[in-house]
């Protein structure tokens, strides 16, 4: 069955083209982002859920969202999904980092442009028949100190438009490195050097604990008399009741502000203010935009519904179209021994340490950590996968160690997987064969060679004559067929392994007979 998409914001037409020509079925109800419960109903019906940033998916959202596999958001910001809540169900979400990143940048441009020389009032005296010529006196841009805050992907696509406009650019990014700052042309400074030097100051971080309010009323009393704000990153970022004061009081000679608190805001405190200039939210609204980045989302979610290609996702390491099928027997192979691992784990898992040695050491070692982890805890948990598996191990507490090694052994690709316990250590290693399926190749330590079916039986022992005999007796009288047996032993006579799959689920009195059976330690049943 073709998954389906529903895309619940105004998406290019463009998006629904993708999906088409993809084999996705998409539904446009661009009106559902706003009516909550009529989401709440949807949602339950789609693989995928395409979006802006009037959709709101929200823990509720997520809860309904029964078949869900990815969020796709078309454009950058995702603060209006709750990622951890949707990593724990394990749904992928992914933005387009790039595809609007230079029309916001024009749009912040703009703004600037627009609050230094006064152009919407000047527009709406001079439609009104007035002609104030005296009255909208603007300010240079050229030979001023433009502050950025926060040099990202837009900050510093601004700092080389302004620069292009003969502004002193200045930039407060606790991430921007030297090297980067260089070579943008842009001087690094603290925050309150910031405020205090700059003519203009440009907000371009995203919205978090520690950005909220970074224009607070503090940092306005620092800035110099006549600066001017703009936003077109997030609300929240400026305190907008502070913003007002200082645009009442002359502080600030103006402030352009696309983003706000509350959106969409049809009662704000700064309208009406001296100089502040608005737009709805329109960083992102050019038709280039909106197409780059309705194809890019559609193209990463249909990859990652059909293919299981994964790019730009919050919340899960990347793998690349071309990667995807190599990956899929090595993704399997750390599945079965997590599930291998975790289902002959009784005890609390302190730790697990992952060792990549040869080819698999050059791959997607984070993908497969992920899959190593979900196997583990798939036995444990009810709902796990790739994208909520490490998340889930970190809030249990569970220690992922991972080294790799250039190193072959006798295999050209080694993986294994140690589960530490506080009891115990028990590791499980495998490979993947030429004919692209996973083996199983050590126990414990010990040598064996096995290829896992749906039901296997894993027995340990003392390495005595007879018991094979009598095993497969038991077994063959019980009515349970052996489909493949595999052996291995530390030593003649010491403790060994063995492996073997059944056609079916043994039942419990057979598997009481079993553990009877000479020379038998430990009988369990396993499911792959
Ligand atoms: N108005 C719009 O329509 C529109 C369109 C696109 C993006 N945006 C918003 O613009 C903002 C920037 O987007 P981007 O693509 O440049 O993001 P980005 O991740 O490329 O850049 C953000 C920068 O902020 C910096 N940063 C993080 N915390 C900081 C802090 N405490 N102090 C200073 N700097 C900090 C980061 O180091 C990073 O360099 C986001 O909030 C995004 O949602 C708005
Ligand atoms: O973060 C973004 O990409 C912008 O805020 C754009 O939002 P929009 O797609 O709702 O215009």
């Amino acid at each position: 069955m073709a998954p389906k998409v529903l895309i619940s914001d105004k998406l290019s037409p463009a998006a629904v083209q993708i999906f088409k020509d993809r084999g996705v079925d998409a539904d446009f109800l661009p009106e559902v982002g706003k009516d909550k419960e009529k989401l709440l109903e949807l949602i339950g019906q789609y693989d995928g859920l395409a979006i802006r940033s009037a959709t709101k998916v929200t823990e509720k959202i997520i809860a309904a969202a029964d078949r869900l596999k990815v969020i796709g958001r078309a454009g950058i910001g995702v603060d209006n999904v709750d990622i951890p809540k949707a990593t724990a169900r394990g749904i992928i979400v992914m933005n387009t980092p790039f595809g609007n990143a230079i029309t916001t940048a024009e749009h912040a441009i703009s703004m600037m442009m627009s609050v230094a020389r006064q152009i919407p009032a000047a527009d709406a005296s001079t439609q009104a028949g007035k002609w104030e010529k005296s009255r909208f006196m603007g300010r240079e841009l050229t030979g001023k100190t433009l502050g950025l805050i926060g040099c990202g992907n837009i900050g510093s696509i601004v700092a080389d438009r302004a620069i292009g406009l003969k502004m002193r650019v200045i930039a407060y990014d606790p991430f921007l490195t030297p090297e980067r700052a260089l070579a943008l042309g842009v001087e690094k400074v603290a925050l309150d050097e910031l405020l205090s030097r700059s003519d203009f100051i440009t907000l371009h971080t995203p919205l978090t604990d520690k950005t909220r309010n970074v224009i607070s009323a503090d940092a306005i009393a620092k800035m110099k008399r006549g600066a001017f704000l703009i936003n077109c990153a997030r609300g929240g970022l400026a305190d907008e009741a502070a913003v007002r004061v200082a645009l009442d009081e002359g502080k600030l000679a103006g402030a352009a502000f696309d983003v706000f608190v509350e959106e969409p805001a049809k009662d704000n405190v700064l309208f009406g203010a001296p100089n502040f200039v608005s737009t709805p939210h329109l960083g992102a609204s050019t038709s280039e935009a909106q197409e780059n980045v309705a194809l890019q989302v559609a193209e990463q979610m249909c990859d990652y519904l059909l293919d299981g290609a994964v790019r730009n996702a919050l919340n899960m390491p990347s793998i690349s179209a071309e990667e995807a099928p190599k990956l899929a027997p090595f993704v399997r192979l750390a599945e079965q021994l997590g599930s291998f691992a975790g289902q002959l784990t009784e005890t609390g898992i302190e730790g697990i340490r992952l060792e990549y040695a040869g080819a698999i050491a050059e791959m997607n070692v984070q993908a497969l950590t992920a899959a190593a982890i979900t196997g583990l805890l798939t036995p444990l948990l009810q709902t796990v996968n790739m994208v909520s598996a490490p998340t889930l191990a970190k809030e249990r507490g569970i220690r992922i160690e991972e080294t790799r090694r250039e190193k072959q052994g006798a295999y050209e690709t080694y993986m294994r997987l140690t589960v530490i316990t506080e009891r115990q250590e028990r590791s499980v290693a495998g490979t993947v064969f030429a004919d692209g399926k996973p083996r199983i190749i050590q126990v414990k330590g010990i040598n064996m060679e096995a290829e896992l079916g749906p039901h296997m039986l894993y027995i340990t022992n003392e390495d005595k004559p007879g018991f094979i005999g009598h095993l497969g007796m038991e077994l063959g009288s019980s009515g349970v067929n052996i489909a493949t047996f595999h052996l291995g032993r530390i030593a003649p006579g010491e403790d060994a392994i063995c492996l073997v799959e059944v056609d079916g689920e043994v039942p419990d009195e057979v598997m009481a007979r079993l553990r009877a059976v000479s020379h038998v330690k430990q009988v369990q049943a396993l499911k792959f």
